[in-house]
């Protein structure tokens, strides 16, 4: 789908108006932070340290989802993209994730530290990448997420990863929670978070750059990136609803649930 070619109807109503500014562009993605998952009632347990551990054992768990699908969401972008330019920027995504060893240069990875993440909490190497403790539901989400990137515009996508501009936030607030109300975690186990605070803010700038540049061409366009930003938090809002009911759920039926 070309984006000169924009099928749905409250965007066609809006193609003739004249493009907002693009500081007012971007206060408007800014204001979609509102509904960002930091606000969903299992995030907002989490930062108070009302979980219990077998509950944050299920969030690493089912987040694992997440982490696994995130290199594979951007090589589908890249596949994509005929734009050198932008592959040149974007495949440092796949490389924070997937980890490397260039040239005697070696990175394990986001994906690495998420399992240590796993294993601090108290779960097994195992329990993590057998993927055996993932809600039906959380896969569900996830798996629109890859979807969108692999049917959509490249450019759509791009626009997708624009959560990440509330991200940072999301993660200084784990680090400065959980060692005082997660005490039993191994303080190592956070370097995820740690190392996100600045990949995320240097993702978020060339995303952002690009979906002002790119979207801001038209209304209808801009209107477009607002909705697919929707799309994405009601991704990561859905995840945390499947994650909330599976520890519900173990909350009643006990751990082997
Ligand atoms: O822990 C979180 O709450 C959170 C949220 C998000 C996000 O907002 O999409 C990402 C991450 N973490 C993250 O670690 C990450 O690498 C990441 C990549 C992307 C993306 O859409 O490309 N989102 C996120």
């Amino acid at each position: 789908m070309k984006h000169d070619d924009i099928p749905t109807p409250h965007l066609a109503a809006i193609a003739g108006e004249a493009p907002w500014a693009s500081d007012e562009f971007e206060a408007r993605l800014r204001e979609k932070g509102t509904s960002y998952h930091i606000y969903h009632p299992f995030h907002v347990m989490m930062a108070e340290g009302k979980l219990t551990q077998a509950q944050l054992q299920r969030w690493v768990a089912n987040r694992y989802l997440y982490q696994v699908a995130i290199p594979v969401k951007d090589a589908n972008i890249l596949a994509n993209c005929p734009e050198r330019d932008i592959r040149r920027e974007w495949i440092q995504r796949i490389l924070d994730h997937d980890g490397y060893a260039i040239g005697g240069v070696q990175d394990d990875g986001g994906i690495e530290a998420w399992i240590r993440l796993g294993e601090a909490v108290g779960l097994s190497r195992d329990d993590v990448v057998s993927e055996r403790l993932v809600s039906p539901a959380a896969r569900f989400a996830v798996d629109a997420y890859v979807t969108f990137a692999r049917q959509r515009p490249w450019q759509d996508a791009v626009a997708s990863s624009l959560t990440e501009l509330f991200a940072p936030h999301i993660h200084q607030q784990r680090l400065d929670t959980w060692p005082d109300k997660y005490p039993w975690i191994e303080t190592d186990g956070l370097q995820y978070f740690r190392n996100r605070l600045t990949q995320a803010r240097r993702d978020v700038a060339h995303g952002l750059r690009f979906t002002l540049d790119y979207f801001g061409q038209n209304r209808a366009l801009q209107q477009r990136a607002l909705d697919i930003l929707q799309f994405k938090l009601d991704v990561l809002w859905s995840l945390a609803d499947a994650i909330m009911l599976q520890s519900c759920e173990i909350e009643i039926r006990g751990p082997k649930a």
